[in-house]
């Protein structure tokens, strides 16, 4: 299993390029089974979570292929790929293939839609609480859908189609309103969705789909219709620029001092944690090329900080903003509301010396004066890159265990973080 060693104590200046959204590129990429032409995606990530993926897929049906660089790339560009899924082969996703991976449970929508069946596991992916399904399943219901759990499979049959209805979340879900809006694309008649995610990567996913022929209107709002349509036909879409990657560059540039510019973020997909980070003491600029992140010499206020659906502070940034306030001149209090168990990182950034104390579904952080490089384990995505941030701050030198967590979502991590000055190797295929 790969590791990763970080020395501390550099600043960081320079480029980061941002890649293209993991949580975008996921549901586009599923996407792809709602029509038999081919969904052209451009800006797709290099990530282990989008490979797995395209085994799912290729599992189904979808044929799809990665279309080369052009002349003097240098592999800061995204990737662009073809899916095309002419012919569904198997409506089954198996347990070896999701488990891994919670997104790709997601599959089942566009397959019930499309065939009218789907038999796929209950999904896995990171260890941050209990993460249900039945919201997703309630969608589909309410779409008229027949849905039994069998050993561990959701089967779920719609034999004469989806038909659109009303859809009244409990609960805003991302995953849930992905589900709905593939869903209701193909259904006959109209559906409205109430209490729906506001995410940018459900506009995303909302674009391309109308994109391929859908009806939705409103996407990004709580309440979303969809005209249902007969079929879509294939497209071309730009996966949008990933708002947690450029978040967790800029939680790592308020850490260490230094100036960098992030090329393609965007700062209205992430205002609310850009705010926070101006608060405590980090400038924001925007400009055209991105957003340049600075900090010189003052020190890092402690920011209280409550995670929520967006346009409020996101839970998968919640980690990260905790190592930045390890380091800040006082106490802080990071809520989180969305996950029941996603402090996994508390007990490893104690490995490196911070103080922080939880009661309940908060974290009480209180600054040190400094922290030390340790052995730590990475235990989920977010987790992962927190423990990073953290390093690049402490005295000497930190080695980051189970570092596959860490390239489901994070693009040539190392190579980003070095051409911008910090002292960070992979050390490949140990224990
Ligand atoms: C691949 C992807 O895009 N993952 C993101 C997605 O996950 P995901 O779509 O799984 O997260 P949801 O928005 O669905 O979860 C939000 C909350 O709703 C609960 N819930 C969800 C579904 C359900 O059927 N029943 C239920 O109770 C969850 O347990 C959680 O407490 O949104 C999360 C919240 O922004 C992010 O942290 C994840 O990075
Ligand atoms: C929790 C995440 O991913 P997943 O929903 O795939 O577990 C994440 O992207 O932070």
């Amino acid at each position: 299993m790969d590791k990763i060693k970080i020395t501390g104590g550099n600043k960081l200046n320079g480029v980061i390029p941002v890649s293209g959204a993991k949580n975008a590129a996921l549901p586009l990429m599923i996407a792809s089974l709602l029509t038999r032409e081919t969904l052209t995606l451009e800006n797709m990530p290099l990530l282990a979570d989008i490979t797995q993926l395209e085994r799912i897929l290729s599992n189904h049906g979808v044929d799809y292929t990665i279309a080369g660089k052009r002349a003097g790339a240098t592999g800061d560009e995204g990737n662009t790929v073809h899916f095309t899924a002419r012919e569904i082969v198997d409506t089954t996703a198996p347990y070896e293939l999701v488990s891994r991976m919670r997104a790709s449970f997601w599959v089942f929508a566009p397959l019930l839609a499309r065939m009218g069946e789907a038999r796929v596991s209950l999904p896995g992916g990171c260890a941050i609480g209990t993460r249900p399904v039945d919201l997703l399943l309630m969608a589909m219901e309410k779409l008229g859908a027949k849905i039994d759990i069998e050993n561990g499979y959701v089967v779920a049959t719609a034999k004469d189609g989806l038909r659109g209805a009303e859809i009244v979340f409990p609960k805003v879900t991302v995953g849930g309103t992905h589900t709905a809006l593939m869903g209701a694309v193909l259904a006959r008649g109209v559906t409205v969705l109430r209490n729906a995610a506001r995410e940018p990567e459900i506009v995303d996913l909302a674009e391309c789909l109308n994109k391929m022929g859908a009806r939705i209107h409103g996407a990004g709002q709580s309440t979303v219709e969809i005209e249902g349509v007969t079929s879509l036909h294939g497209a071309r879409h730009a996966v949008m620029p990933d708002r947690i990657e450029a978040g967790t560059y800029a939680m790592a540039v308020a850490m260490t001092g230094g100036d960098v510019l992030l090329a393609g973020a965007r700062a209205d997909l992430l205002q609310a944690a850009l705010d926070v980070l101006t608060q405590t003491g980090a400038h924001i600029e925007e400009t055209n090329e991105g957003l340049r992140v600075t900090r010189n010499g003052s020190g890092i206020a402690p920011v209280d900080v409550t995670t929520a659906p967006f346009p409020a502070f996101p839970t998968d940034l919640q980690a990260q903003f905790m190592a930045l306030m390890t380091r800040a001149k006082g106490v802080s209090r990071i809520t989180e509301t969305i996950f029941e168990n996603r402090f996994m990182h508390v007990q490893e950034l104690a490995r490196l010396g911070a103080h922080i104390r939880l009661e309940g579904d908060s974290a009480i952080v209180t600054g040190a004066d400094h922290l030390d490089g340790a052995q730590v384990m990475a235990t989920d995505l977010r987790a992962s890159v927190s423990l990073v941030i953290a390093a690049l701050a402490a005295r000497g030198e930190t080695t980051i265990n189970r570092v596959y967590h860490l390239d489901r979502g994070f693009e040539r991590l190392e190579h980003k973080l070095r051409g911008c000055g910090a002292i960070i190797e992979r050390v490949s295929g140990q224990g």
